[in-house]
């Protein structure tokens, strides 16, 4: 796992989309996986402006989000495919239909998991994984206690994380959906490599965790020790409680230059 302590979101946003535009440079076919929440939003933004700017082209790409609540209408403004659309997919040139996401609203909630899991494979698998984490250490949708072998899978939000997104639906709790149709761990784990993005102090617990922290499923995210290429980018707020920031530091300094 390498950590990036970066000043701002300005900065994360631009080593994050770093990553992604020499992906597309080497392999303009690449699948990319999206993930949502308010983390991601910096690299997005400097990805349509590379775009935009003719930097980067998605037109033979595909792309996979993480997540959906179950319960929620594809055309909730709130619906994870909703969300990708307004904060990305609608803004570059992915070809209509290449950017997927967990059907959350399938009659059949086992079928569609297991339907996503094959497309994610026939695709060839996830390139680049864009990925957030909730305070509870969550990655997607894998809360505290879940499987660590999981697939995608129907799951269910605790009382936390359904407080933190209340905020999305006005602050009104009852707003949030309870269950939701998640990649599971194990998928999440394939993609040949990992960006996560936490910002806040609220997230330095959860960073402190994943990075530091011994690999328990009571806080998910630190399955991703065990990922040959994940690459963490926090700002201070987030990076307060780890212990070896020098270390980082110094690393990530050798690393760019
Ligand atoms: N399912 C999503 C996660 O994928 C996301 O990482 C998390 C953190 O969101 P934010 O980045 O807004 O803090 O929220 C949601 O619960």
């Amino acid at each position: 796992m390498r950590v990036a302590i970066l000043p701002d979101e300005a900065a994360i946003g631009r080593i994050g989309a770093d990553a992604v535009e020499r992906l597309y440079a080497r392999k303009p076919q690449a699948v990319l996986g999206l993930a949502t929440g308010s983390s991601p939003l910096p690299i997005y933004q400097e990805l349509i402006a590379r775009h935009r700017a003719g930097r980067i082209s998605f037109a033979r790409g595909r792309a996979f989000a993480l997540d959906e609540y179950v319960g929620l209408s594809p055309q909730h403004p709130q619906s994870y495919r909703q969300v990708i659309r307004t904060s990305i997919a609608d803004h570059v040139d992915f070809p209509e239909g290449a950017v997927r996401g967990p059907e959350g609203w399938a009659e059949d909630l086992d079928a569609a998991a297991a339907d996503y899991d094959r497309a994610i494979r026939d695709a060839g698998g996830v390139d680049l994984q864009i990925l957030g984490i909730g305070a509870d250490g969550h990655i997607a949708f894998n809360e505290p206690g879940g499987s660590l072998a999981s697939r995608t899978h129907r799951g269910f939000l605790t009382a936390q994380t359904i407080r933190d997104n209340a905020r999305f639906f006005d602050g009104d709790i009852s707003q949030v959906p309870a269950q939701c149709l998640t990649q599971g761990i194990a998928t999440i784990m394939e993609a040949r490599s990992l960006v996560l993005v936490a910002t806040g102090g609220n997230k330095a617990e959860a960073v402190r965790q994943m990075v530091e922290g011994a690999v328990s499923a009571s806080w998910p995210a630190t399955v991703l020790q065990f990922h040959p290429d994940a690459l963490v980018l926090v700002d201070e707020e987030a990076a307060a409680r780890l212990d070896r920031t020098d270390y980082y530091r110094e690393i990530w300094d050798i690393e760019r230059n």
